[in-house]
């Protein structure tokens, strides 16, 4: 199997449509074991999502898409004639699979618009409509690969956070997209920070650069500070679940505190996000509803006894304001220090 990150059969593609239906690798068994599981209904990609089989903001969004289409599957096989308002319910399961990734909602949104002009089998032509979904992810995401390593050109170090590759998107990545354009150019210090709690840098960005045999270096979140601090990196690049209109970035746990860092620091931040992450009705990133996932996810298992008197506050997300962002790199374009009017630059 191919591990070329420009082809969705890579190793790291975080699923592939079948006809028996969605074929989705369980990101939580990497890097030990490549496992996969069919899904064939609207609830069972939801119980992907939900699960974190399947996670990152553009893949939940597409995954999603393919769910609307084993959905109406279903629905219309039960019931030719009537068949919308039950295919309306299981889009409304697949809405409740998680909540901070704007993508969902708005994949389903664009999903939802097209069943008005369905005349007799919704299939195919949303099936038509999910493939696009994706491969115009692809394409979005070899763009801002591009942009984003024009403006790290001459860079010799950079530090990404969590994974934003081939497994949380449509193909190739936004953030890591970046970093696979800018090793081509010539940066070679690759660093990936661990993100803990659910270690989506220590399990899945260095096994997507492994796959690639693009080296890199594997820190501790709390060596970020350090490694900034020595000048080794200067530039963090991130992806982004939400953008706000003015700006403001939504992403994983340990955003926040890099772009902190960074500022202290002197090095600059790069959010990477197609425009489908930016969500135009909030405002900004005071209105994000920001995910908490099980504690168990965090705690130690001694913790977990009846009788143990220690918690856990496990917030999956956390909100970068836009003032401590450099750069927003969209398919559209670069948005250079946001702001309210200068997000406008890439509104559609
Ligand atoms: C390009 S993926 C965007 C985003 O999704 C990840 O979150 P999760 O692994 O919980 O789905 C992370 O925040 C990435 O930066």
């Amino acid at each position: 199997m191919s591990t070329n990150p420009n082809d969705v059969n890579s190793a790291a593609a975080p699923f592939f449509w079948t006809e028996q239906g969605l074929r989705v690798l369980d990101q939580r068994l990497l890097p030990g074991q490549v496992a996969y599981e069919v899904f064939d209904s609207a609830a069972g990609v939801a119980e992907a999502i939900a699960t974190m089989r399947v996670r990152g903001a553009p893949a939940i969004g597409i995954a999603a898409a393919f769910g609307v289409v084993l959905g109406a599957r279903v629905r219309y096989r039960e019931n030719p004639a009537d068949w919308r308002a039950a295919l309306e319910q299981d889009m409304k399961i697949l809405a409740a699979s998680r909540p901070t990734a704007v993508n969902l909602f708005w994949a389903l949104e664009r999903m939802g618009a097209a069943l008005d002009d369905i005349q007799g089998d919704p299939y195919p032509p949303l099936l038509a409509l999910a493939q696009q979904i994706h491969d115009d992810d692809l394409a979005a995401n070899h763009r801002m690969g591009e942009l984003g390593a024009d403006l790290v050109q001459g860079s010799s170090g950079l530090l990404t956070h969590c994974n934003t590759g081939s497994l949380a998107t449509g193909g190739y990545g936004t953030a890591l997209g970046v970093v696979r354009s800018a090793y081509r150019r010539g940066v070679k210090n690759i660093y990936a920070g661990e993100t803990r709690p659910w270690l989506q840098g220590a399990r899945l960005t260095v096994w997507e650069l492994n796959q690639d045999r693009i080296p890199a270096t594997l820190i501790a979140d709390s060596a970020a500070a350090w490694l900034m601090k020595s000048g080794a990196v200067q530039w963090v690049i991130v992806g982004a679940d939400r953008i706000a209109a003015n700006g403001d970035a939504a992403n994983k746990i340990g955003t926040y505190s890099l772009a902190v860092l960074a500022r202290q620091h002197g090095v600059r931040f790069m959010v990477v996000a197609p425009t489908s992450t930016v969500d135009w009705n909030t405002a900004n990133g005071e209105a994000i509803e920001i995910e908490q996932r099980d504690p168990r996810e965090l705690l130690p298992e001694c913790y977990l006894a009846q009788d143990s008197v220690i918690k856990g506050w496990n917030p999956v997300f956390d909100v970068t304001p836009a003032h401590l962002i450099d750069a927003i790199v969209t398919e559209r374009g670069v948005v250079l220090n946001p702001s309210v009017d200068a997000m406008r630059a890439i509104r559609g």
